[in-house]
């Protein structure tokens, strides 16, 4: 992997929104994104896995240039994407989203929802575009027979094919999969993450998959980060990272480490599902009020990253004092 040239770089970014507290209580910082550091090889495909709330689409919208860091950097093939024409990084990054139906436009037809983004980058011409949209439609199982239909007359699985036709039509480098299976019916999910990993490999394509499924993350991520309370807490190649989770809050997540222990004195029964309040952000390791393994240090300060920039744990029990 570390041949690989870098296409998508995120650097120390943070995302902070101004949200009204209470009825008197004025605006108050809420902190989505708390620092994170990323780099996404050609071909890889990275799984981002952690609970709701935890900065996962936030950092999506980022790395679509839908939104701006409040600091820090986002580099696309090296360079800012503050400093890059909007349109050419949609060429280059394109997303695929949760729910297929309300990312379609009701009113237009199959091809013409495919083949929009050819028409607005002014690619090609009419014929050009349908030999294009003709091709990908074959590529992820549409049928040409719906290149006249709505995306009301297709099921959710077809409409999610549309939405993956959309996408790839612009031969993209990176696409970001914001949970492209979870709305689906069971029996297509495995459908369409096959067909997903077959595209990734066909076209060489760099994936970014956001996913609270860790069955889906193990079946199609080449790495993982697990993000926690705005940060990424810890990273490793997937094969490594579910053989041996590190971080409590990954050996949680993958199910090992479930129940607190009582002799931390932490009586609460509802610790292991309580995410904490961003608006008011725990002092030190934000894990540290679930954490099993918690010891002093937790509650004091934040754990700087153990490991080199693919491969780290955030957490004090890695930390120099002991190692
Ligand atoms: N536009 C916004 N204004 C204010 N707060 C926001 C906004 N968008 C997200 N947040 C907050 O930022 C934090 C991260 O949200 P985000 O949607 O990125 O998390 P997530 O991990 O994608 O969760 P989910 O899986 O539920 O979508 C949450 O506390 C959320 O309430």
């Amino acid at each position: 992997m570390s041949g690989q040239s870098t296409v998508l770089e995120v650097q120390d970014v943070t995302r902070t929104y101004q949200v009204s507290h209470g009825l008197f209580g004025g605006n108050k910082e809420l902190r989505a994104l708390r620092g994170v550091t990323l780099s996404l090889k050609k071909g890889e495909v990275l799984g981002i896995v952690g609970e709701s709330g935890c900065g996962k689409s936030t950092l999506a919208r980022l790395l679509l240039a839908l939104d701006k860091p409040t600091t820090g950097d986002i580099l696309l093939d090296g360079r800012p994407v503050s400093k890059t024409k909007t349109g050419i990084i949609s060429r280059k990054v394109q997303p695929i989203f949760q729910d297929p139906y309300s990312s379609l436009n009701p009113r237009k037809t199959i091809g013409s929802i495919i083949t929009l983004p050819l028409r607005v980058h002014k690619i090609g011409n009419a014929a050009s575009q349908r030999e294009a949209m003709l091709e990908i439609m074959d590529r992820v199982g549409l049928s040409t027979r719906f290149i006249n239909s709505y995306p009301n007359q297709l099921s959710g699985g077809q409409r999610q094919r549309v939405a993956i036709a959309r996408a790839l039509i612009m031969k993209p480098e990176v696409v970001i999969c914001d949970e492209p299976t979870s709305a689906l019916d069971v029996s297509v999910q495995s459908q369409i993450l096959n067909m997903l990993q077959d595209l990734q490999v066909k076209y060489n394509l760099t994936y970014v998959f956001i996913s609270h499924n860790l069955a889906v993350v193990e079946h199609i991520a080449t790495r993982v980060a697990v993000m926690y309370f705005g940060r990424i807490v810890e990273q490793a190649e997937t094969e490594a990272f579910f053989r041996n989770p590190r971080h409590p809050y990954s050996q949680a997540l993958l199910g090992s480490v479930l129940t607190p222990d009582p002799e931390l004195g932490v009586p609460d029964p509802d610790l292991g599902t309580v995410f904490p309040d961003p608006l008011n952000p725990p002092v030190g390791c934000a894990f540290h009020p679930r954490c099993p393994k918690r010891v002093t240090v937790c509650d004091q300060r934040h754990p700087e990253p153990t490991g080199d920039r693919d491969d780290f744990v955030e957490c004090h029990l890695f930390g120099p004092a002991n190692s």
